[in-house]
């Protein structure tokens, strides 16, 4: 792939949502992933560093590491950021796991992370007349790898049509910190959290399957070519289809 060509049509992109919009800019979550690393040089690549803004949203449980690298790309950018801790909001909605009589539940307490982040930031947004820049990748939203209203609620998707390999060799080629990119991907929603062990699949793999799906292609001729067994990729095209609703636009009776 040309990533300079990438990168100018990424960039254009951005320059013409904000535009359209009469924004001011972008605001961004930094969660010290590589996809919101991605975004935000992607948007300080097109705007400039002052019509960029980070938020960085830990809460008592996130890995440290990740704030320091969510600070390192800020600085790095040379974006404003602010930190809003959201471990006392998770308390005041009485989330498992964050007050004392309730036990953690994954779907619903791991969910209600990004569904208060993506509040966040549609407050600055508002706030300040921007835009919000959503992270999610093609590889994920194909699976439905996103939290409903929250990761998945933005205003536009910037690298919804790069897969996750893809990501990682445009974040190479843009300068992202190696410490960023080889990091196991991870939505942090619950402790040692990591993408691949949820989806039980590499990125690796998945993409190259993903890509075949895409294009078409059979799934015996897949098993063949890829050397996987039928049931994962009937597992994927399951899951595509059951987590279609999360990316399509709301069914309305006629
Ligand atoms: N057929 C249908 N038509 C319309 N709506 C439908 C539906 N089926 C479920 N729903 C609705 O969707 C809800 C389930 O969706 P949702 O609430 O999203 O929940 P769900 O998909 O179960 O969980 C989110 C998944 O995304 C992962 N995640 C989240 C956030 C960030 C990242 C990351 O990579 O950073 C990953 C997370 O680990 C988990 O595996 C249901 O409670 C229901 O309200
Ligand atoms: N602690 C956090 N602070 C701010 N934003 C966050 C935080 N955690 C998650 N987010 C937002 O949610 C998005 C989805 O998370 P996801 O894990 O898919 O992406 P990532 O962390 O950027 O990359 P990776 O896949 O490498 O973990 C992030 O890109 C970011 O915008
Ligand atoms: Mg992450």
């Amino acid at each position: 792939m040309d990533y300079e060509e990438l990168t100018d049509k990424l960039t254009n992109f951005v320059n013409n949502m904000v535009k359209n919009a009469n924004a001011n800019g972008v605001v961004v979550g930094l969660s010290g992933g590589i996809d919101s690393s991605l975004v935000a040089t992607l948007c300080v690549k097109a705007l400039g560093k002052d019509k960029v803004l980070g938020i960085i949203m830990p809460e008592k449980n996130s890995n440290p590491m990740d704030k320091e690298h969510a600070e390192l790309i800020a600085k790095k950018l040379g974006i404003k950021y602010i930190i809003s801790d959201i471990t006392d909001i998770l308390k005041a909605f009485g989330a498992g796991g964050y007050v004392p009589t309730r036990e953690f539940n994954k779907l619903a307490d791991g969910n209600l992370k990004p569904r208060i982040r993506m509040c966040i930031l549609y407050y600055f947004a508002n706030k300040n007349n921007l835009l919000v820049a959503g992270t999610s990748n093609k590889s994920e939203i194909y699976m439905g790898y996103g939290t409903k209203y929250g990761d998945l609620g933005s205003d536009f998707l910037l690298i919804g049509n790069l897969f996750k390999t893809e990501v990682r060799e445009l974040a190479k080629y843009l300068g992202i910190p190696n410490e960023i990119i080889n990091k196991a991907p991870s939505a942090g929603l619950w402790e040692g959290q990591t993408d691949e062990a949820e989806l039980g699949i590499s990125y690796e793999l998945l993409d190259k399957i993903l890509i075949r799906i895409e294009h078409n292609m059979d799934k015996e001729s897949i098993s063949k070519e890829l050397n996987v067994p039928i049931l994962t990729i009937d597992d994927i095209l399951k899951r595509i289809a059951l987590n279609k609703h999360k990316s399509e636009p709301l069914p309305i009776p006629k």
